[in-house]
């Protein structure tokens, strides 16, 4: 297995208690810890959070996903789990995060925390891994989190009128046959005077944006509107999104506007080819599935979105890992042809995406698990104080690149607002 040399599979001894209502979960987690090692997954005040590294794999290339899978397998198999609660995400639990390319520099990893606090249904519970006698402790003796100071800002790979000409380009390449459609992305640095603390950003963006799922794995750190893949039992679910409009914070002019994204033609179009790649990778997983007709529209603080929820009957034994191995990438984040769309990516952004687009999520010890799609994101670099922030587009023949320098910049608020505010 092409893992690294500093990855430890030990068995692993997991004990899940019931404990009362915790309260605010990001406010769990010790101050000591380091950004590295704070793993979310939340929303909507349900999810979980973690801390420490109980086990871990890190892997890249084409077989990441294949080789994360049969490692989690080969641990859930040796691990004694005692769970007093009946609910995914109890017991044992890994948080992933996949790199998007098979070439990536970015490594692929699945962590297994020391400690995970959850709540879910008016549930709560605490899972200690490997014996570890680290109690949660409560909310109120934690110092509030560092706020970042003195940030300044550069482009990554393109500036803003680079980035538009590689869109001009794209859009060339549509027009003349080569391709449907293409997802283009750009990057951001952001650095600051300390290291940046990730409880800071996990707080503004979980209460911020509480219909998305505030994530941190391995330092990417975001809050995304996008589920690739969630299974429960034999459910399957995916949450589909492309096609933007941004709003204005005008209540009755941003209603306008949805009912103007619900009939852009161009819009579902981008749309379209999003759902249709999603539909076609969960079919051969499913005994039966609904597509509905028409996206609706969701409505998000800084944009609102065309968006399709399928839904399928899992016919196989596909863990959730598997199944977003599957769907990875889709037209969302890719584009159609897929083949093609990663040929252009590769030759116009002029960057390695890291693990901006890839699936992050987690997965429990029956397979059974969700895999957002890491957009609305930051990597905290080798250098704790700089954050590496991303943002796409969907680009179809009918895109202005300068609209998709200003859509760009609206996904890109969550995170600039959660360093700046
Ligand atoms: C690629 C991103 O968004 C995708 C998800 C929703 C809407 C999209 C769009 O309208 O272009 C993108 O497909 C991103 O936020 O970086």
């Amino acid at each position: 297995m092409p893992a690294s040399a500093d990855q430890s599979a030990p068995a692993l001894v997991v004990r899940t208690r019931r404990i009362p209502d915790p309260g605010d979960l990001v406010a769990i987690i010790p101050p000591d810890v380091d950004s590295a090692d704070v793993l979310s997954w939340l929303r909507d005040g349900e999810g979980f959070v973690g801390w420490g590294r109980a086990a871990y794999l890190e892997t890249s290339a084409t077989s990441r996903f294949a080789d994360a899978d049969a490692w989690w397998s080969d641990l859930v198999g040796r691990a004694v789990v005692r769970s007093e609660v009946e609910v995914p995400g109890a017991g044992l639990v890994a948080f992933g995060s996949f790199a998007f390319a098979a070439d990536s520099a970015s490594p692929s990893t699945l962590i297994v925390p020391r400690v995970i606090v959850g709540r879910r249904g008016g549930l709560a519970w605490v899972t200690t891994i490997s014996g570890s006698l680290e109690q949660p402790p409560s909310p109120r003796e934690q110092p509030i989190a560092v706020r970042p100071a003195n940030l300044q800002t550069r482009p990554g790979a393109l500036d803003e009128d680079g980035w538009a000409q590689a869109i001009g380009v794209a859009v060339q390449r549509i027009s003349a046959g080569d391709l449907d459609k293409v997802v283009m992305a750009r990057d951001v640095f952001i650095t600051g005077q300390e290291p940046l603390d990730a409880r800071w950003l996990l707080e503004r963006l979980s209460t911020s944006y509480r219909k998305t799922w505030t994530f941190s794995v391995d330092r990417l750190i975001g809050a995304t509107p996008e589920m690739l893949v969630r299974r429960e039992k034999a459910l399957v679910t995916s949450r589909i999104l492309a096609g933007t409009i941004q709003r204005t914070g005008d209540d009755e002019h941003d209603l306008a506007l949805a009912a103007s994204l619900a009939r852009s033609s161009k819009d579902l179009e981008e749309h379209e080819y999003a759902v249709r790649s999603v539909a076609e990778a969960l079919d051969a997983h499913c005994s039966s599935m609904n597509v509905p007709e028409a996206p609706f529209v969701l409505h998000l603080p800084n944009v609102m979105h065309l968006a399709t929820d399928v839904a399928g009957v899992l016919s196989d034994s596909s863990s959730s890992l598997a199944l977003a191995a599957a769907l990875h990438p889709s037209a969302a984040v890719c584009g159609t042809p897929t083949w093609k769309a990663r040929e252009v990516i590769a030759d116009l952004e002029q960057m390695d995406r890291g693990r901006y687009a890839g699936p992050v999520g987690w997965i429990d010890s029956s397979g059974d698990g969700e895999w957002g799609i890491a957009l609305r994101c930051g990597q905290i670099q080798g250098d704790p104080a700089t954050i590496r922030l991303f943002a796409g587009c969907g680009i179809v023949a009918g895109s202005d690149p300068q609209d998709e320098v200003a859509e760009s910049n609206a996904k890109l608020r969550p995170m600039l607002s959660a360093l700046h505010d």
